[in-house]
């Protein structure tokens, strides 16, 4: 059965991991690591607060995004994605990203593998990563064409690192894991393959009924960190119900949601949140947001922990290294255009 749209608000719960930002004593941490397995196994989603970041860092790169996406499609090519899938960085203009093939390549009922490859994105987006890594490197527009773009985006995205360290840490305190494992899993995120996205939905021209700006998936990330500016649309999918629950904009939170990889690791226990961006009606403003996909290294097995297989009797997925698995997502969602 498709999933239905949206009830009333459902308020999507929220943990605070100030304790892991700050390195409170192991009490405190244990606490935030209990909440965080006790409500993200639920869904895979959760609100952060006490994720550390400045309002200040968060206006100043939506500034920047705005201002990115508000220049002429030919400045914006100065620095195009290549017309291959890696690396996945620099500027993809409207329309050539389709998220919801991944979801057709997953289905297993011939009509849904259907409606989901037809479905296209509406949104331009840039991507930027770690100035160290040789495979996926930065496709940066010339200085000149937008001063201090390089300079700002390059300072959130180590600082989204921190944060995606510190939620990592609680994530894998939450799993229990004996120290080995918990430190094989720590071992597997240096941060230089994490992905910073800026992401521009244009306006909706006719605003007279419910529009997808990005069809329904899950991430191939370990996690992801998103940010949004105020108009909404982002929505997660309530597995009990089959309902989309509306992950409302709200001040110092940020929506955390389980990708592919970290349920893999976890046998299941926190599951890869499916989501997907909708205009609703009347609704017909652009929207911007930022998602900081937070990714193991490209050669690191990706694999369930032992002690998780031991305890649920089964183990539910093979292993994959994030290289293979990431390469195929990449080659499923990219249209090129060369
Ligand atoms: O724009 C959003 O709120 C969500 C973006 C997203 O799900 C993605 O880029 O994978
Ligand atoms: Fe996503």
């Amino acid at each position: 059965m498709s999933p239905s749209t949206t009830p009333p608000t459902v308020d999507i719960p929220i943990v605070d991991i100030s304790s892991f930002i700050s390195g409170s004593p192991l009490e405190a941490r244990q606490r935030t690591a209990r909440q965080l397995a006790e409500s993200g196994s639920v869904n895979g989603y959760l609100g952060i607060s006490g994720h550390g970041l400045s309002s200040q860092s968060l206006e100043e790169v939506f500034q920047v995004t705005k201002k990115l996406f508000d220049l002429p499609y030919e400045e914006k090519m100065k620095a195009p994605h290549p017309d291959s899938p890696v690396p996945h960085r620099g500027y993809s203009g409207t329309g050539r990203e389709k998220v919801a093939r991944k979801t057709a390549l997953e289905a297993s009922e011939a009509e849904q593998k259907d409606e989901y490859s037809k479905t296209t994105d509406f949104k331009e987006s840039f991507d930027i990563g770690s100035g160290e890594n040789a495979v996926q490197y930065n496709i940066w527009l010339p200085e000149d064409a937008f001063p201090g773009f390089r300079r700002i985006t390059t300072r959130i995205f180590w600082e989204l690192h921190e944060t995606a360290q510190a939620l990592l840490d609680a994530l894998i305190m939450s799993l229990n894991l004996p120290q080995e494992e918990a430190e094989s899993v720590r071992a597997l995120h240096t941060g230089h393959e994490n992905q910073l996205r800026l992401l521009h939905y244009p306006p909706v021209k006719d605003a007279g009924q419910e529009f997808s700006r990005l069809g329904s998936h899950t991430d191939w990330s370990l996690f992801t960190l998103l940010f949004q500016d105020t108009h909404g649309g982002l929505e997660f999918l309530d597995r009990k119900t089959n309902v989309f629950i509306p992950a409302v904009p709200r001040d110092g939170i940020l929506y955390m949601n389980i990708g592919d990889m970290f349920q893999r690791i976890s046998n299941g226990f926190y599951p890869s949140a499916f989501h997907r961006v909708v205009a609703h009606q009347g609704d017909a403003a652009a929207r911007y947001s930022i998602p900081y996909f937070v990714a193991p290294e490209p050669d690191g097995i990706i694999q369930p922990q032992p002690s998780r297989v031991a305890a649920d009797g089964e183990q539910h997925y093979d292993p994959v290294t994030f290289i293979d698995y990431s390469m195929k997502m990449l080659e499923t969602i990219n249209v090129y255009d060369g």
